[in-house]
């Protein structure tokens, strides 16, 4: 068996957000000193909310300071919908974190998908590629990007980004940015980052609360059962950390451990 995942449980939300600002503050630093800009992965769901709590906290000193200036957040997944509609995940993102930016703050570099293709998701996604491309190096020189850190979350089915179990999806080997036509949960057009992008990433933290998400817990760190959570897992060992409540790890028996550095 390959190196276990960082599974950190805590008895609340509050928390785990304080914990996550730590993480995401290691993070920045090492991308500010890997190529001088902190490159971030997000996804929709339940995690802007938590993320947002984490980073708007007023920071304890200087080495705690959020460097907006320096982050690229793109995100992992993307619904085909005007950026300005609720099943957006950058509107959603805007909402619950952008705008809640401190007047003054400097803005981070937000990589939004190409609103003008909507209606062809092959399109949607190369454009989104090729956003990629422009950031991390050609194709040609690069056989895949890496992410400082990619911040997931895990959906009732095991789901994380738009790769969803069982899914042909989930065996894309060459493709960095992906379309899914028939997503299960709706809506049903989207884009996703594939899973050999996902698992490159420097690191991968996955953010899961309430007790809704502890039967697939199980199911991910006990079984596996070729859930797409439980691949990260695999695949990503000890640069995979988790951050979820108690609530959500209710009857988990992989080995919890204390949240360090
Ligand atoms: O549809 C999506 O769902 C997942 C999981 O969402 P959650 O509400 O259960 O946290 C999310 O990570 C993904 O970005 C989103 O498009």
């Amino acid at each position: 068996m390959g190196k276990q995942v960082n599974l950190y449980s805590f008895p609340s939300v509050d928390t785990l957000a304080t914990a996550l600002r730590s993480y995401l503050i290691s993070c920045q630093e090492a991308g500010l000193e890997r190529h001088g800009v902190f490159k971030v992965g997000v996804s929709g769901g339940s995690l802007p909310k938590t993320l947002a709590q984490a980073l708007l906290a007023p920071a304890k000193d200087e080495s705690d300071k959020v460097k907006w200036e320096s982050w690229e957040i793109f995100f992992a997944d993307e619904r085909a919908v005007p950026l300005n509609h609720e099943d957006s995940n950058y509107a959603l993102l805007k909402k619950e974190l952008l705008d809640k930016l401190p007047q003054g703050t400097p803005q981070p570099t937000v990589h939004t998908i190409d609103e003008s293709v909507l209606d062809d998701t092959q399109e949607l996604a190369d454009r989104y590629e090729q956003t990629l491309v422009r950031s991390f190096a050609s194709r040609d020189s690069v056989k895949l990007p890496i992410f400082d850190l990619l911040l997931l979350g895990c959906g009732p089915d095991g789901h994380t980004c738009s790769l969803f179990p069982g899914h042909e999806l989930l065996r894309e080997t060459e493709a960095w940015v992906s379309p899914i036509e028939d997503s299960p949960k709706p809506p049903p057009r989207r884009i996703t980052l594939t899973l050999p992008v996902v698992t490159h990433a420097v690191r991968v933290a996955f953010v899961a609360t309430g007790s809704g998400k502890k039967e697939i817990m199980k199911d991910i760190f006990e079984e596996g059962k070729g859930l797409p959570c439980a691949l990260v897992n695999e695949a990503t060992g000890e640069r995979c950390s988790w951050f979820v409540d108690n609530a959500a790890v209710e009857g988990v028996s992989y080995p919890k451990r204390p949240f360090s550095l």
